[in-house]
């Protein structure tokens, strides 16, 4: 990485929940106070103390000396706060390490905290004592701490503002802190900017009075081009999330430091178009669409997630060609969509659509007529994936015979037969249950001619996509008889919130179950989907990772030694030797390299030392024909 350009301006940093997370008198005060019966009052009102000064609302030596007073700390203590705020410092300022000793000269640390805690933590860093400015404790005789050094600038209200005067540093000053002591030095004009820092607090005014915020420490170093362990400040990564994936989603994204915008319902691709921008992470549900369109208006986008098994709502290939990969959950609901198909096996098998609304109109219809038990019945399922195998092994533990069908080759579990012919499994069946995907070649598998082949009073059941079905043909069977009944979780066009009403010729039809796509919704479905996409996201993101994408050539990749290109291009020949040419024009050592293709894009991924020139970056990008090319650190 290359020096900056003009000499870094000086910065001055806050200590106390900007360096580290903490505020260094609260952990003292827990730690001194440890085993006391009113350990718990005595910190709480240490804390209240604190924010108050903070926040400006009371001055800071009437703050200080309070808590000063409640404390009842000793010499001995120091040791393992120190110990403790080591453990303490802030992520990012911890991850950017290197910047710190790097630039140590040029570093103060201005503090109303206490030396004998700051010292030893920011020495770590390479700071020296000499640029640590903060107050000093006094103890008695025995050791207890008993106050402040009142002769030192910084146990006074405008402290800070004096303790700058003082240090006259011949050039431009940042001061970067959480508190509004920090953005009274910018106030009184002894610094040019104030940078609020909220990666532990932030206190609104403060943030107010701030130039910038940094919600972290990668964020004022990309602003300024400095060097910095990440490739992109992780607040800047946009994560959109729409139809409600359960909450975990979005706390695991705020957690990792990404902006999370969470919209209810599903988009429909006009509003889409005009969200999309800025986005790196789209996460959808089986509702919105995700056209070439949006693919087009999208121009930061990196990765998809489909919060559901089914991805038939994405322009894969569209989003391939983009160079974005797609992520779903490929088994996270498949238990819960088994658990329903048994259910409604039975409950459609018993009548029990016709007799419940029955009962609560007051009608008592106690009758045998039509109902059977499960019980040594055919079973025919249709697609024998994840979802159909797994029913195949319920059903016949309640007794069921299976006949499975399948287009590709499949494993037959326990006793289950394979049908050759659709047909085949059609004319013995006494249920049928579709569990194929929702690929566009699947749009009306199952209609007038599929329907007709059923055996006479048969039921149909289909949990898996709307469009596979013929829905008039469906709805003709059951009104003419020639169908039992039907249960149908899914339909070719569902209302894209719970505010919109469901239109479908079947309401109203006899022995028939209508539930509203719920087959994957349960709450430990949603909670499992909601940590298994944003984990493959971010594994993506943070280290080019590709298993288990839906539209990539999937990669595992091995801990990253240096620094990782990532390059998606278009699959035509010559690119990987293109790459590897610039590489070697400008002698950079490479670590390892791999690369996997699929029909459209070629997906290569190469490791290599830290020390390289900065124009080796721009000739990869300049390589003909490269879609998508990042680097991380
Ligand atoms: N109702 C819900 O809430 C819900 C929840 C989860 C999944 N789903 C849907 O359930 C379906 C099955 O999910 P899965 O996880 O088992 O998928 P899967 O990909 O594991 O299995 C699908 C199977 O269908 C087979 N298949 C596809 N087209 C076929 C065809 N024309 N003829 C014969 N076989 C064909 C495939 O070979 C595959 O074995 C998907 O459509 C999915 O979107 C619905
Ligand atoms: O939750 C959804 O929207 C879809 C559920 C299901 O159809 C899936 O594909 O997993």
């Amino acid at each position: 990485m290359p020096d900056p350009a003009a000499p870094l301006p000086y910065l001055v940093f806050d200590f106390d929940s900007t360096f580290t997370q903490v505020e260094g008198l609260d952990e003292l005060a827990a730690i001194a106070l440890t085993g006391q019966p009113d350990q718990a009052t005595r910190v709480a009102a240490i804390k209240a103390l604190t924010d108050q000064g903070m926040a400006g609302e009371i001055g800071f030596q009437e703050s200080l000396s309070k808590r000063l007073a409640l404390l009842g700390a000793h010499r001995r203590h120091l040791g393992p706060l120190v110990a403790h705020l080591q453990t303490k410092v802030s992520e990012s300022i911890q991850r950017n390490g290197d910047f710190f000793r790097r630039y140590a000269d040029r570093i103060y640390v201005v503090s109303s905290g206490f030396r004998e805690f700051i010292e030893p933590v920011v020495a770590a860093f390479g700071i020296p004592a000499s640029h640590v400015l903060a107050n000093t404790f006094t103890f008695d005789a025995e050791g207890n701490i008993t106050g402040c050094d009142p002769g030192n600038v910084l146990s006074r209200d405008g402290g800070k503002i004096q303790q700058l005067k003082d240090l006259q540093l011949d050039g431009p000053v940042y001061v970067l802190g959480d508190g509004y002591t920090d953005y009274q030095i910018r106030e009184a004009g002894l610094a040019k900017r104030f940078y609020a820092y909220t990666e532990n607090v932030s206190r609104p005014s403060v943030v107010a009075a701030a130039d910038e915020v940094l919600p972290t420490f990668d964020e004022f170093l990309y602003q300024l081009k400095l060097p910095m362990t990440l490739s992109y400040p992780k607040n800047r990564i946009k994560v959109l999330l729409l139809e409600n994936p359960d909450a975990r989603a979005a706390e695991l994204f705020r957690q990792e430091g990404y902006q999370v915008e969470e919209v209810k319902g599903a988009l429909d691709e006009d509003e889409l178009v005009a969200r999309i921008e800025g986005v790196s992470i789209l996460g959808i549900r089986s509702k919105t669409q995700v056209t070439q369109r949006v693919l087009d208006a999208a121009n930061r986008l990196i990765g998809i997630g489909a919060f559901c098994i089914g991805t038939n709502q994405i322009d894969l290939l569209g989003a391939m060609r983009k160079g974005v990969a797609v992520f779903n959950a490929p088994f996270s609901n498949t238990r819960s969509v088994v658990e329903l198909t048994l259910a409604e096996l039975i409950v459609l098998a018993r009548r029990i659509p016709e007799k419940n609304p029955k009962m609560h109109a007051g009608e008592w219809d106690k009758s045998a007529s039509g109902s059977f038990e499960i019980r040594g019945k055919t079973l025919g399922i249709i697609g024998y994936g994840n979802i159909g195998s797994q029913l195949s092994v319920v059903a016949e533990a309640v007794g069921m015979k299976v006949v499975y069908y399948d287009m590709a080759e499949k494993l037959q579990l326990g006793n289950a037969l394979k049908a050759q012919t659709l047909e085949e499994l059609l004319r013995q069946s006494d249920i049928v249950t579709l569990h194929i995907d929702g690929r566009p070649e699947n749009q009306d598998f199952f209609g007038a001619k599929e329907f007709a082949l059923m055996k006479k009073g048969a039921l149909f059941i289909n949990n898996a996509r709307g469009h596979v079905v013929d829905v008039p043909a469906l709805a003709a069977v059951l009104r003419s008889g020639h169908l039992g009944g039907a249960a149908i979780d899914v339909f070719p066009h569902e209302p894209k919130t719970n505010a919109e009403s469901f239109e479908s010729e079947l309401r109203g039809l006899p022995n028939v179950l209508l539930t509203p796509h719920i087959g994957g919704s349960t709450a430990e479905a949603q909670r499992n989907i909601a940590e298994f996409v944003p984990e493959r996201l971010m594994q993506y993101i943070n280290t080019g990772n590709t298993q288990q994408s839906v539209n990539f050539p999937n990669i595992l990749l091995p801990g990253q030694p240096g620094h990782r290109l990532i390059h998606i291009h278009a699959n035509v020949p010559g690119v990987l030797a293109r790459i590897n040419n610039v590489l070697a024009q400008h002698h950079v050592n490479i670590l390892g390299q791999y690369l996997k293709t699929n029909e459209l894009v070629g997906y290569v991924i190469t490791d290599i030392d830290k020390a390289y020139d900065q124009d080796v970056i721009q000739a990869l990008r300049e390589v003909e024909h490269t879609i998508k090319f990042r680097v991380l650190y």
